[in-house]
Order: structure tokens, then sequence, then C-alpha cells
């Protein structure tokens, strides 16, 4: 499976623009992103998706031009914070077209989100009715809100991002009675308008059966309240990170899943209600390329490759196990191949960010590296372990490069350092 953005050149250009140039302008390391590809599958989402709903889950990776693209593609957009909201908010995304979710919503995300008017909010706890009840306060414009409930589907993927299971702190659990107690509470309160229900299964996902188990059960539990207008069934969708990987092909999942609700309905005699799926990773991941520059090659044991970046800017190899692989940019130097492990610069042993891949043997410090399949969840989960400033966003389409987001400065972290 190709794991490079739509408009690459593998290992040479995205976007008509040769990487090299992109590591001399801005400097390494550098989150690339391909532009046409994150439209082009806003559009594909939507199209095998219709007439039903695509909201972009901002976790995986937000700015405002991301925010203005999926705006323009017609997406829906999914925030979590009051900081995700006030980024959508500062271009103007429409409010009627945000879902806010949260299994710890603040008082301030709720608040933000009644103020900018947010289209739907996901309710995540028994408590949290009564809080958004009370702030939302005027009867007479009943707020939409889904419940968030946890339907007991084992996705199969990393522990740590598998959340439709009853043993984790998202939703609420149709088997306990937890769900059917909240729903109640939504519907005895007359500032709260009840659309329907969410649930979300986890991440990396590579089979449809799962949601269609999730959607059945969720269609069946709204039978018990006669039906309701709304399912969210959350994202999730897998994506390749390497080229003998596949992702969820979304006609596939939109075709199986579509069909469940309807049969589901029809057995339980209510109307099919309209969907919402909620794709992070699937729109964005496979746009991004992360540059980086070699500064220390050790042969050993191990060959180990020391760039410019690591943990701070990818920490997933950390927390999730991930895989990815590696090319060397440039011209090829007839060298072979050899494993090589591929490390950053932090403080830690489980920096890694690729371990034994095929590198050109004669790799060295100064050569350039590239790292597909990094735009989700790297630039939204970077950090500054050991001081270190995270990486720029560069956008790319057209033969043209222009930075989103610059690269943070030394200045920027010491600025915050009041003490
Ligand atoms: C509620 C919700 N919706 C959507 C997503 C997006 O997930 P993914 O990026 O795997 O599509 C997440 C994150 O897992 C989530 O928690
Ligand atoms: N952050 C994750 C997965 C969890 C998604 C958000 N609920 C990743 O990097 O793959």
């Amino acid at each position: 499976m190709n794991i490079w953005p739509l408009t690459a050149d593998p290992a040479h250009s995205v976007g008509g623009v040769p990487l090299t140039e992109i590591a001399e302008r801005f400097g390494t390391p550098v989150y690339v992103l391909d532009e046409e590809h994150v439209r082009h599958r806003c559009r594909e989402y939507r199209k095998a998706l219709h007439p039903h709903r695509v909201a972009y889950a901002g976790k995986a990776f937000l700015c405002r031009a991301m925010a203005r693209w999926v705006d323009e593609e017609g997406l829906w957009l999914d925030v979590c914070s009051a900081g995700e909201l006030a980024l959508a908010r500062s271009v103007g995304f429409p409010a009627e077209r945000i879902l806010l979710h949260g299994n710890g919503k603040t008082p301030e995300d709720l608040a933000a989100a009644l103020e900018y008017g947010v289209g739907r909010i996901v309710v995540d706890s028994a408590g949290e009715v009564a809080r958004l009840a009370a702030l939302a306060g005027d009867r007479r414009h009943p707020r939409k809100v889904l419940v968030r409930v946890t339907p007991g589907v084992d996705p199969h993927v990393h522990r740590a991002m598998a959340t439709g299971l009853e043993d984790q702190k998202f939703g609420l659990s149709l088997a306990s009675g937890a769900a059917g107690d909240v729903v109640r509470r939504v519907l005895g309160q007359p500032a709260l308008a009840l659309a329907g229900l969410h649930c979300h299964l986890g991440s990396q996902i590579g089979e449809p059966d799962g949601y269609e188990t999730a959607a059945r059960r969720l269609v069946a539990f709204m039978a018990g309240f006669g039906g309701l207008p709304e399912l969210n069934l959350g994202g999730g969708h897998a994506v390749a990170y390497r080229p003998d990987e596949h992702g969820l092909d979304v006609h596939t999942f939109a075709g199986r899943v579509v069909a469940a609700v309807a049969q589901e309905c029809a057995v339980r005699g209510v109307p099919a209600p309209s969907l919402t799926v909620e794709p992070g990773r699937a729109i964005v991941a496979s746009a991004g390329v992360t540059l980086y520059r070699v500064v220390a090659v050790k042969h050993g044991a191990r060959t180990f490759v020391v760039v410019d970046g690591g943990m701070s800017d990818n920490p997933r190899p950390a927390l999730y196990g991930s895989r990815y692989s590696v090319a060397r940019i440039g011209p090829g130097s007839g060298a072979g191949e050899a494993p090589a492990t591929v490390v950053g610069r932090h403080c830690e042993a489980g920096d890694v960010i690729a371990a034994d891949v095929p590198l050109p043997a004669d790799v060295r410090p100064g050569d350039l590296l590239a790292v597909p399949c990094t735009g989700a969840y790297h630039h939204s989960m970077a950090s500054n372990y050991n001081q270190v400033a995270r990486p720029p966003v560069v956008a790319v389409r057209g033969g043209r490069a222009r930075p989103l987001v610059r690269r943070e400065t030394l200045e920027d972290l010491i600025r915050r350092d009041v003490g």
C-alpha cells in the first residue's frame, strides 16, 4: 500500500516541492503536509458517506489552515477542549457544524461551547447533564446533545487505543444501565434536546465488523426510546503506516455500516437515524511527512542513526509501539541497504523513531531522512521534552511551500517561565 502523500514523488518531493528544498528553507525537523491529499480525503469521505455526515476529529491535527480546509470541504469538526474550539472559532468555523467531546469537560469547555453555540455536545457522564442544563439555561432554545455510549465491543487494537470496551474511562455503559440512566436524565431537562447517541470504539481499526456490531447494539438501545434522529459512530479508521499494511476502506465501511443500521432498524420497527462518522487519522495521517537531519551514526551490535528530533515530535512508538518506515532523501549512492535503528536526541532509551529499518549502508551525519505517514497525532501530541522546541508545519501545494505553524523558538519556551 502507498504510504506517501497523494502528490508525492516518494522520497523526493511532495506537492511539487523537493524535500531537500523544504529542509533548506525551513530547517529540520519539519512536518510537511500535502494540502491536496487532505482535501482529497475529505471529499472521498463525504462522497462515500453521502447523505450522512462526516466530522473531522481535530485532535489528530489542527491548525487554522486545517480548520479552513475542513470547513471549505463541508465537513463538521469534532473538538474536545475550549482550546481546540478557540482555534476553530478564530477562523470562523461555523458553530452549527462543531461537535464538542470530552470525558472530563471543564466548566470552561462547556461555557465556551454554549457561548459559541456549537451544533452538538456529546455528554459523557451523569453529572454533566445537570451541569450542562444549568449553564444552558434557556428552555426556549434547547441545546442538542448526544449521549456517548460504551457498546462493549472489542476493536482488537492496542489497549491504549481501545475505547469501546467496558473497562475504560470513556462513555456510559450500555450493559450496566448507566447509558439508559443518562438518556432519561437528558430527556428530563427542558434546556437540552436529545439528538441521538454516540460511540467511539477506538483507533487504528482495520475491519468494519466491530462498527456493525456497535451500530446494531445502539439501534436496539435507541428502539427502547422509540428511535432517535442521530447515530454517531465515532472515528478510528485505520491507515497503513508501512507498505505491507492496509487501512480501513471507507467505501466498504460505509456500505457495511449503512446496511447494518437499515436492517436493525427494520427489525426493531424504528426509522433509520442519520449517521455521523468522525475520522481524524484517516483524513490527515498519510498527508504528512516528517524530515529529519542525521546528527550521528553509531555502529555496534546495531547501527543507531541519531536524528535531530525524536519522541518530542513523534511520541507514538514510545506510547503504542507504532512502527514506521524511513527513506533517505537525495540521489542514491550505490551502497547496499543495511538494517538501522533510527533514534531521537532525547534522554530516554525508548526514544525510537523506527527500529530495524533498511537504510543505505553509508548513511552518515548530514543526510536527510523522511518518515511518511506522520500527519496525525504528531504535531498535535508534540512536547517540549528536554526543552526542545517543536517543529514547524509546512503546507505544500502546486509547487509552492508555505508555513502554517512556525518553528518554536527557545525564546518561546523561556517566555512562559515566570519564576
Ligand atoms: C470521540 C472520538 N472521535 C474521533 C476520534 C478520531 O479517531 P481517529 O483519529 O482514530 O479516527 C477519536 C480519537 O480516537 C475520538 O476520541
Ligand atoms: N493518539 C493516538 C490514538 C488515540 C486517538 C484519540 N482518541 C495515536 O496517536 O494513534
